[in-house]
């Protein structure tokens, strides 16, 4: 790479850098012009502005062949420097200024592919050659800006009609840039304010921003000043312009920014342009925050090579906005019935689209049918082994790798049964993005010694991440085949629940938004010992009756606990789908109800199965909560003395665990002041064996 830094007055040095780059015809040379004399050792040419025109060649010529080159007299090419060239990858910082931008500002001549309306007015009037010798003599200098425009209106001397027939010849749509209005819907579309800033005139400019949807009100450009006809009362000559806009003037594009700054609270602005004076809008303090050059109308050297972010094409700066990268941690069925929406979703093209296409997942390796999960899901776009027949979509990744996975992204979901969740949330310590958030569609909870700990809860211990949960009536196969489902979103950062409801919802999957991940959190975590309570009911042959009696207790029960837990979880929790509608679905259909019912028919037959047993004959993989979820609420009930407040949780606990049968069920409301028969004593070793769910401890120590 080459650079040149030119020396001399403004106009002329930017005209000179022009040309040498163009006859250079080398992107990998770059020309800045500057004022005064460079540093000693940088590369310069000094020219005076009275330097003759014939000394372009050898500057030129110099450029073309990429040599250095030491010119006596008043130019001067002192010799050649390093540079690394146009910024063409934006650098972190710039990206996220360009994320969390307020306002755009676009140069309306990186609108529209010829550069500059007025010479295309002056053309169409028959006198682009005058026009032309005059915009020369602004680019070098011997002109100033407010002469320049004042002189070409001169000259171009049309009248309203005129511009009425020269857009109608030109009409915006036919000379857009492609892209531009892709882009500004996708800016609009977030709630980014659109500008348009032109140093030329609001007649053309304004048919451009109609076009492309931008306000009138946000457009600054110079205003035409027109003498008015008596007779008609009607616009008919023109006779100037308003020399009072800032873009009549030189350093006009900073100046339109501080007022627009002035009259919104903005604390992000953009500029977009192509030309000098678009740079500028950084160069001065209130100005914009960040200047992004676009070479894809007419490519400037001096501008790229100062851009922040110099871009060819819009589609670039398109892609950039999405802001979120998705990764899903799990691939059990219920995993993959979120990723059904969650891949779908992050694919579906709307114009805020903020989504990065690829979704990768995170699979615990297991060989299925002689070959990997892993390749099985990236090849088939499914999981045949915990929800066949369900397309995951073909943008989903599988990856056995847990930091990989989540390695770059912005939104993590964890869904894996909850027992294994503290092993993965350490592993993942100091490899996520710190920005990152994360929301957890785990139904589960922890306990230690010094109490209860919410899956959400330990994410953000773990992980320093804010956590919001989904919960409710949701059994995957049912979401998985689309059907008729909602769920809450509980959360503490609405800001983040606003993009992860856009990242859930569909068409057959509904979203509320609930300010209570606690609430929300326990009822996903206690319905699950409620669903094992139904099961026995119907195991038993009980009828509904029966079933809805232990479903009322239990939901009275799972609202007493989780507001002596968490005083702040609110009542109106319980009536959302995580509360009463999740008890009603995992009751009704639920894996946990199944078992349950499976242990009670065995029982009852006198040939008894463990729990672990049929989690493995029945479910195929898939982890029962339930069971787990007892013997840690038992802990606390014990721990805090409440079991007898809590009797149908009491008496799940103790079917399960082996020293009661599970008739028992239906005399909950006495369980908890029998004595529990002793191990050695009332129950041979095979019957508490059979009974016996696997212990805690054991499902801790296999995570
Ligand atoms: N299945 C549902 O209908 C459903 C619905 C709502 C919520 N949930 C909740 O979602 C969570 C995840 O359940 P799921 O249905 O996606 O899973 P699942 O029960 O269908 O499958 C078990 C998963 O655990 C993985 N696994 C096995 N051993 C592991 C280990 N040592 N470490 C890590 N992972 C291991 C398996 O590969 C598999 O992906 C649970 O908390 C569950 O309560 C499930
Ligand atoms: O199959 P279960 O009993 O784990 O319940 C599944 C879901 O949690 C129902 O919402």
């Amino acid at each position: 790479m080459k650079a040149y830094s030119l020396l001399g007055p403004p106009g002329f040095t930017r005209q000179l850098a022009q040309r040498t780059k163009r006859v250079s015809n080398n992107r990998s040379t770059v020309c800045r012009p500057q004022l005064g004399r460079a540093a000693t050792g940088s590369g310069a040419a000094f020219c005076s502005h009275s330097s003759s025109r014939a000394k372009y060649s050898l500057v030129t010529r110099a450029a073309a062949s990429g040599a250095d080159a030491d010119l006596d007299g008043d130019l001067e090419l002192l010799k050649t420097e390093s540079s690394p060239g146009p910024r063409l990858q934006p650098s972190e910082r710039v990206l996220k200024l360009w994320r969390k931008a307020n306002a755009v500002c676009f140069d309306v001549d990186c609108t529209v592919t010829v550069n500059d309306s007025l010479d295309l007015l002056a053309e169409f009037m028959g006198c682009g050659g005058l026009v032309a010798e005059v915009t020369n003599k602004a680019m070098d200098g011997s002109m100033n800006l407010e002469q320049a425009l004042e002189e070409r209106l001169r000259i171009i001397n049309c009248t309203p009609g005129d511009i009425k027939r020269f857009i109608k010849a030109h009409p915006p749509g036919s000379r857009l840039v492609p892209g531009i209005e892709g882009l500004i819907k996708a800016l609009q579309a977030r709630g980014i304010a659109v500008y348009l800033i032109s140093g030329g005139f609001r007649e053309l400019t304004l048919p451009i921003a109609k076009h492309l949807g931008v306000p009138k009100e946000n457009v600054f450009a110079n205003r035409m000043n027109w003498q008015w006809d008596d007779e008609t009362g009607e616009p008919s000559r023109l006779v100037g312009f308003d020399s009072s806009e800032p873009t009549a003037h030189n350093r006009g594009k900073p100046t339109a920014i501080a007022r627009i700054r002035q009259r919104n609270p903005y604390n992000t602005i953009i500029m977009v342009g192509d030309g000098i004076t678009d740079l500028e809008a950084v160069q001065v303090t209130g100005g914009a925050d960040l200047f992004i050059g676009f070479g894809g109308v007419v490519e400037r050297s001096p501008v790229a090579a100062e851009a922040d972010w110099y871009v060819y094409k819009y589609s670039q700066l398109i892609e950039a906005l999405k802001r979120y990268t998705v990764a899903m941690i799990g691939s059990g069925a219920w995993a993959c019935a979120a990723m059904h929406i969650v891949a779908q979703n992050c694919l579906a093209y709307d114009e805020a689209d903020e989504f990065v296409d690829e979704v990768r997942m995170w699979v615990y390796e297991e060989e299925f049918q002689g070959s990997k999960l892993t390749d099985l899901i990236n090849s088939k776009h499914e999981n045949p082994k915990y929800l066949p027949g369900i397309s995951l979509g073909e943008n989903t990744v599988a990856d056995p790798d847990l930091e990989s996975t989540v390695r770059g992204a912005d939104i993590l979901i964890f869904c894996a049964p909850h027992q294994f969740i503290r092993s993965m949330c350490k592993q993942l310590i100091g490899k996520v993005k710190p920005e990152a958030f994360a929301i957890s569609l785990i139904k589960g909870m922890r306990v230690r010694s010094d109490g209860p700990q919410l899956i959400s809860q330990l994410v953000a211990k773990y992980l320093a991440l804010d956590c919001s949960v989904l919960m409710g009536a949701n059994i995957a196969g049912d979401i998985g085949r689309e059907q008729l489902s909602e769920a809450v979103i509980g959360y503490a950062n609405p800001e983040h629940a606003k993009v992860l409801k856009k990242l859930f919802e569909t068409r057959y999957f509904n979203i509320t938004l609930l300010p209570d991940v606690a609430g929300a959190e326990m009822c996903g975590t206690l319905k699950n010992i409620v669903a094992l309570a139904a099961g026995m009911v119907d195991g038993l042959g009980l009828g509904p009756n029966s079933k809805a009696t232990i479903m009322r207790q239990g939901l009275s029960e799972m609202r007493g606990f989780s507001k002596a837990l968490y005083p702040t979880v609110r009542d109106e929790t319980f009536f959302e789908s995580c509360g009463v509608a999740d008890l009603i679905a995992t009751c009704l259909g639920g894996r946990n109800r199944l078992v349950a019912t499976e242990y009670t028919r065995a029982s009852l037959s006198g040939s008894p199965v463990s729990f672990e047993q049929l989690e493995a004959e029945l479910l195929k993989g898939q982890k029962l909560q339930g069971v787990l979820t007892s013997n840690e609420v038992q802990e606390i009930l014990k721990q805090r003395g409440w079991e007898a407040e809590y009797p149908l949780f009491t008496t799940v606990n103790r079917i399960v665990s082996g020293y009661f049968p599970p008739t028992d069920i239906v005399n909950f409301k006495e369980v908890p002041s029998r004595p529990i028969p002793s191990e050695d004593g009332d129950l041979s070793d095979e019957e508490l064996a059979a009974r016996r769910p696997r212990p805690l401890a054991t499902a801790e120590a296999t995570a």
